[in-house]
């Protein structure tokens, strides 16, 4: 169903399954992926190829943004492959506006970018990424000698104009809220004439997330390195182009494997291996503690839901993205689930674990909510029409629910744009 947001309906009821499942399935591109190598692309020398792109409303906000900070692009929609030709952005003078929409993932990795480009340059967004954070990253990056400011009624949030001046050097940044601070500042340190050090003043959350921008930065001909010290260390140098194959979304994913957990059935997601660059896929081994049997060949994963599904006691802060679908994974389980380190999520699209406890406790789910997480006790579900917080995490999650009982509804369910505006195509596909 990839509709413009205002043609979708008002809700979708989910049909439950009648019989487990037993399919192979083909989610997006990762979103994750494609807004790194969009990025790395717009600042490489000479022409790249980016194939496998995840055309999605958080990877339009990084396609339009690429072309603000001047790179040529062809984007072949129905092959999902863009032609980026890069441009430095130290040598563009133009003023432009960026504007992020919902995205988290553009928002901060473009405003370092902004950092050290020459024209003035304002990155703004929607409402709802006007609430969440941006103070630490601002903060670094003026101490990098960045000239921002924030133009709006709050200082430390967008919308925020930029006017270059970031030279690099050394920097602290917390780690706890967020990774995409660092994954940004990784990103633009091959352009600051000093390059980066940058240090932690806290332990950071979504670890798999820096990780995968330091391979995204390699596959484009730069390095950064971790030294033994646990900082982060990137010298000046050229970006290149390249010829880039971006996998599957493996939070996508983990609503199909979801299914097959729940179900007692068999899915198998193509193109995500053993290889695979995204933290998310561990989600399939914490449905493995919970008695599913994983098989991962170098191309594919496969989940075959166990008769008897195991709650479990877990720290998700790298995986945090696939948190609420382990909540709606639970309400199936044989005993409570208690989900912890990811106290962070309440600065997402949503307060997260507020939200999934809420919706969870309206279906007459015993959900409790903690400061770090949440608990979820095993039960039946109540028919019920879920709200879902312009949160496509929450729609896709409670999605689940409505495989299992009949009743249950998806409001707004345009949310899912953000990262998978097929997913209500590939949910029916699961129950085929
Ligand atoms: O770097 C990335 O691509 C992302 C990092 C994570 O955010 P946090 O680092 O804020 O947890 C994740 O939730 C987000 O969906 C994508
Ligand atoms: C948190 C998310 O996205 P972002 O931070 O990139 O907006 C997400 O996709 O769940």
């Amino acid at each position: 169903m990839t509709l413009p947001r205002e043609s979708w309906p008002k809700s979708v009821t989910i049909t439950p399954l009648t019989s487990p499942p037993d399919v192979t399935l083909n989610p997006p591109g990762s979103k994750s992926i494609t807004n790194r190598a969009l990025l790395c692309a717009a600042l490489a020398q000479g022409s790249s190829t980016v194939s496998g792109v995840l055309l999605a409303d958080d990877t339009e906000a990084m396609l339009h943004s690429v072309q603000g900070l001047g790179a040529g692009l062809d984007l072949d929609r129905d092959r999902c492959r863009a032609v980026v030709q890069g441009r430095d952005p130290r040598t563009d003078h133009s003023a432009v506006t960026l504007q992020a929409r919902s995205s988290g993932t553009t928002s901060r990795f473009v405003l370092p970018v902004a950092a050290v480009r020459a024209g003035r340059t304002t990155v703004d967004g929607t409402e709802q990424l006007r609430a969440r954070p941006f103070g630490p990253l601002l903060d670094a990056l003026r101490g990098l000698g960045g000239r921002l400011e924030g133009s709006g009624p709050a200082a430390d949030r967008l919308p925020v104009q930029a006017a270059g001046g970031a030279v690099g050097g050394e920097v602290c940044v917390p780690g706890h809220l967020s990774s995409q601070f660092l994954s940004g500042l990784l990103m633009a340190a091959p352009l600051m004439e000093k390059g980066l050090h940058l240090t932690l003043s806290s332990p950071l959350v979504s670890v798999p997330y820096v990780t995968m921008t330091m391979a995204v930065m390699e596959a484009f001909g730069v390095q950064a390195t971790r030294e033994d010290d646990g900082s982060f260390r990137v010298s000046p140098q050229a970006y290149q182009a390249a010829n880039f194959t971006i996998e599957p979304d493996a939070s996508a994913a983990s609503y199909l494997f979801g299914a097959a957990a729940i179900s007692g059935g068999r899915v198998t997601v193509e193109g995500l291996g053993t290889g695979a660059l995204q933290g998310d896929l561990e989600f399939v081994r914490v449905l493995e503690q919970m008695g599913a049997t994983v098989t991962m060949t170098a191309t594919s994963t496969t989940v075959q839901g166990p008769s008897v599904l195991r709650g479990v006691d877990i720290d998700m802060r790298d995986i945090s993205d696939t948190a609420q679908t382990l909540a709606a994974v639970a309400v199936f389980a044989d005993r409570p689930t208690r989900v912890r380190g990811i106290g962070f999520i309440r600065a997402k699209e949503t307060d997260r674990i507020g939200a999934v406890v809420t919706e969870l406790r309206r279906a007459g789910i015993d959900a409790v909510e903690h400061d770090d997480g949440f608990t979820v006790n095993p039960g039946r579900p109540v028919p019920t029409a879920f709200e879902t917080y312009d949160d496509h995490r929450m729609a896709m999650s409670l999605a689940l629910l409505g495989l299992k009982v009949p009743g249950v509804v998806v409001l707004d369910p345009q949310c899912v744009s953000k990262t998978y505006p097929n997913f209500f195509d590939d949910l029916a596909r699961v129950g085929k």
